[in-house]
């Protein structure tokens, strides 16, 4: 009934009851578990089903076997986050990018043969506000849950109710859990946590005793702060299966609303939550008198990072050379996790290179190791090569040449463990995306830019050799294209607006469809962007066309040292353009109408 080395699932229960199953790796959204039976090196797959207590019983019962969970995976969440990044980051044009998130954030599978995950206390948090930096509306908005803790009799003496509980929502890494925790260290009260993918650990029905467990301890320690943190693991809406275990999810789910119901008035406990998805929530979770207050935290400005940087840096060893300032300004799209990690990548290379302090060098090679991963060994001499070389060629061009371009900071085609073959980086001359103050000319000119790799493929191998590479150049250009022409009111459709701006991009809304306009517009604005993503795309390829021979030439000092300084290729491009003045493109007037 099933091939030779297949485990069937009667099987696999009676393996596990006779112990000779070491480790199982549940996968609740693919039905399957990875098992790895005793002596043998593999793993294999055997399919489960939806409903097993049989199994969860079971390994409860053996608690020898390793079982990890792989909590579902958010695809939604990630692709939208991605979008985000690539508009922001339209620094990088590289090949295939993919943003490496701090990967700490969220999915970490759980492992509960070992350690069965518990809440943790911690009576001193240690943390104050002033560790919490460039989320300051969050902090002020705070700033009252900590009087309510310090002292509650000010508010109930005057017959203020005082909220029990307070969803933080922001993306992975915007300081959520550290802003939690400065609440507790600033109002001096014990901070009990738990994270929503240990409540996952439901599955083997001890949710529900856990949650109880933890608000009664939290009880006799009031005042005090509990933190749930991914709570959408455990709050997503009920009946929506997330795969096996449900019951005990919606069980534990019910619990808690209970608990939250159960206060005392003015118990002195208050639950923070925190999510990237408000969306999935049961709305049972968000009824007045639940979390029914949301803070919102959001990706860092220009200021935030700088004052993130600032926290983080306290104690570094920083060279003289370094600039915060220019380090904030080379982050836009870095969460205070992302900022913290960059630091500290930073002094971890500056010990390796035995130095005495953190140099730009290493700066600028833990940003990029950030954003695109780890250098890889550099390609062969190939085809592939070449055509890398000239698709990143075509964007530095582009960004040297181009009149509305913040310059370039490097272009490389070493490959890195992101996903990417190259990239071409700029650097921003001010803070033009946090300030708002985007231009129209501007905008076009990253439209055409962004185009710039494509192009290059395009101008010289032809039509038929463009390659898959610019994938995610063609996502920002429809992204900023659309942008210009219902939201900021810059074609010809006129100066309205034509879908409502979405802030929470994180949430992945911005691929959904807005109804606020009929049918005939959306036609229009589909035809609009288009026109405008060509006329773009033609002045690219008109400009590399032109400059043909001086591609020619960077592409061969490309292909040979690997990597070009912004101030080299702009020396090289003046030594060569037929125009010897730099930024003499005005794309602004060619793609005049649209
Ligand atoms: N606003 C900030 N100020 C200073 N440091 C920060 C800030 N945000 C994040 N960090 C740094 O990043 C680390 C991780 O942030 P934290 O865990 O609080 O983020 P989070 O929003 O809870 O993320 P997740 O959703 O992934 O749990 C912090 O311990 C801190 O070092
Ligand atoms: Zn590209």
């Amino acid at each position: 009934q099933h091939q030779n080395n297949g485990l069937s699932y009667s099987e696999l229960l009676e393996r596990v009851r006779s112990g000779q199953v070491e480790r199982i790796e549940l996968d609740p959204a693919r039905q399957t578990a990875q098992v790895r039976l005793e002596g043998a090196d593999d793993l294999q797959e055997v399919r489960i089903f939806e409903e097993n207590p049989d199994l969860m019983s079971l390994l409860r019962n053996n608690p020898d076997v390793e079982v990890e969970i792989n909590p579902t995976p958010d695809n939604s969440f990630a692709v939208g986050m991605l979008g985000q990044l690539m508009i922001i980051f339209l620094l990088i044009g590289g090949l295939m990018l993919i943003i490496r998130r701090s990967s700490q954030s969220g999915n970490n599978a759980l492992s509960f043969g070992k350690s069965r995950a518990r809440f943790h206390m911690e009576s001193k948090t240690g943390v104050v506000f002033d560790d919490v930096a460039g989320i300051e509306e969050a902090k002020e908005e705070l700033q009252e849950v900590v009087t309510f803790l310090k002292q509650p009799e000010k508010f109930t003496a005057i017959g203020a109710r005082i909220p029990r509980g307070l969803l933080l929502v922001g993306a992975p890494g915007t300081g959520k859990t550290l802003l939690a925790r400065a609440i507790s260290g600033e109002a001096g009260v014990p901070f009990f946590s738990i994270s929503g993918s240990e409540f996952v650990e439901m599955f083997v029905g001890v949710g529900a005793s856990r949650v109880r467990d933890l608000f009664r301890k939290a009880k006799e320690n009031a005042p005090c702060l509990i933190f749930i943190d991914e709570i959408d693991a455990v709050g997503r809406q009920r009946g929506t299966g997330i795969g096996g275990g449900n019951d005990e999810r919606e069980q534990t789910l019910n619990q808690l609303l209970t608990e939250m119901d159960g206060f005392e008035g003015n118990s002195g406990v208050i639950v923070i939550a925190a999510t990237n998805r408000p969306d999935v929530l049961d709305a049972a979770l968000l009824r007045p008198g639940r979390f029914d207050r949301q803070v919102s935290v959001s990706l860092p400005t220009y200021n935030g990072r700088l004052g993130i940087l600032e926290v983080h840096a306290r104690n570094k060893k920083l060279g003289d050379d370094i600039s915060l300032e220019k380090i904030a300004r080379r982050t836009p799209g870095f969460s205070g996790a992302d900022l913290a990690n960059l630091l500290n990548e930073a002094a971890i290379l500056t010990a390796r290179r035995r130095k005495p302090a953190i140099g730009e060098s290493e700066i600028e090679d833990a940003i990029d190791r950030i954003t695109v991963g780890l250098k890889l060994q550099p390609l062969l001499d190939s085809k592939k090569k070449r055509i890398i070389a000239y698709h990143e060629v075509g964007h530095a061009l582009l960004m040297t040449l181009l009149k509305n371009s913040d310059p370039l900071n490097k272009v490389t085609i070493v490959p890195r463990s992101g996903g990417v073959g190259g990239f071409a980086q700029q650097i921003y001359s001010e803070d033009m995306l946090d300030s708002g103050l985007e231009t129209r000319a501007r905008m076009i000119d990253r439209i055409v830019l962004a185009l710039g790799g494509r192009a290059a493929e395009q101008v010289v191998f032809g039509d038929a050799e463009v390659t898959v590479g610019a994938a995610s150049d063609l996502k920002v250009v429809s992204t900023l294209a659309r942008n210009m022409v219902t939201l900021y009111g810059m074609s010809e459709l006129g100066p309205v607006a034509l879908e409502s701006p979405n802030h929470e991009v994180f949430l992945g809304r911005e691929l959904m469809p807005s109804s606020e306009h009929s049918e005939e517009m959306a036609t229009q604005i589909d035809r609009h962007v288009r026109s405008l993503a060509q006329r773009c795309y033609e002045e690219a390829c008109q400009i590399l066309q032109e400059n043909r021979a001086l591609m020619d030439v960077l592409v061969e000092i490309l292909i040979e040292k690997e990597e070009i300084d912004g101030e080299n290729f702009r020396r090289i491009v003046a030594e060569h353009a037929k125009v010897p003045e730099t930024k003499l493109a005005n794309t602004v007037e060619t793609v005049a109408s649209i």
